[in-house]
């Protein structure tokens, strides 16, 4: 399995580390370089390809445009006109006009991967056109399994799938790293907090994915009537702590 990428800043390199860490060869991975020294020393780290000219790309079975901002539109017109096959952006463009306008041959489709991809612990959410042909289907659904869950949704749920499990990321590390100052504020050593904190996390979800039990009902279970628990769960109410959460989803959807 071949894979190009253009684009190998935080997400593009998530996205290789999590195909090496899935077992794919660095020589199966082709990056473009162009004039980006990045791709160069990702490429010179891991024994990847380097790719110079957009036609370089001919054998990959899919090439990832991980790129931000207006100029992927020119990215993935040239692109188009260089390789005929799969093109996935992480970075945007319009489904129906992008595929419109591309060269027969070749096919668009947006995802949004989280940065757990590179561990394969991922979550990579995908958009297809409507009735999308599944030689176009499959492949991708196999490149994206190697880096953990995919979700295919409509083009009009993408934004808010990868808010979810693409932005969210960084709420659990603030809230990691507000839970460790509390623990060290209260003569938890820093360095133990973050494990300690970080394995009660991974347990807390993987109950709840064992358990299939509401997150209200798992609550009750931590919560002693009259206890600790309930005490911090009034202040975190107090505090606005869910309408925190959801104003920080709503805001980044925009
Ligand atoms: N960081 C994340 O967790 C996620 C990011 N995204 C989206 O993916 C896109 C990229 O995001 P990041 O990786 O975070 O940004 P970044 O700024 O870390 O990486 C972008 C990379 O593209 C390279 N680049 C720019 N123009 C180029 C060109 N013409 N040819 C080749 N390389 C070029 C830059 O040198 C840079 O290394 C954005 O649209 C972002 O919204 C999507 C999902 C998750
Ligand atoms: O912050 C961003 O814009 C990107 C999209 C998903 C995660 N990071």
């Amino acid at each position: 399995m071949k894979v190009g990428f253009i684009g190998t800043g935080k997400i593009g390199t998530a996205l290789v580390k999590g195909l090496l860490h899935a077992g794919i060869a660095g020589q199966e991975i082709f990056v473009y370089a162009g004039g980006h020294e990045s791709a160069r020393q990702l490429a010179a780290q891991n024994d990847l390809q380097v790719v110079n000219d957009y036609a370089e790309f001919a054998t990959c079975q899919a090439v990832v445009v991980a790129v931000g901002g207006p100029i992927i539109e020119t990215i993935i017109k040239e692109l188009g006109q260089r390789y005929h096959g799969i093109i996935l952006s992480t970075g945007g463009g319009d489904l129906t006009k992008v595929n419109q306008d591309l060269p027969a041959g070749s096919s668009f489709v947006k995802i949004v991967p989280n940065t757990p991809v590179q561990i394969g612990e991922g979550i990579t959410a995908v958009s297809f056109v409507p009735n999308e042909q599944a030689e176009v289907v499959e492949p991708v659904k196999a490149i994206l399994a190697l880096l953990g869950e995919v979700y295919i949704v409509p083009e009009k749920l993408l934004g808010i799938y990868g808010t979810v499990a693409g932005c969210a990321p960084a709420y659990v590390d603030l809230m990691i790293e507000a839970l460790s100052d509390a623990a060290v504020q209260n003569g938890v050593n820093r360095a133990e907090s973050y494990p300690l904190i970080e394995k009660m996390l991974l347990g807390t979800a993987k109950l709840a994915l064992a358990e299939h039990k509401l997150p209200e009902e798992l609550k009750d279970e931590v919560t002693t009537p009259g206890g600790s628990t309930i005490r911090g769960v009034v202040k975190l109410e107090e505090m606005n702590f869910r309408n925190a959460l959801i104003q920080a989803i709503n805001a980044s959807a925009k």
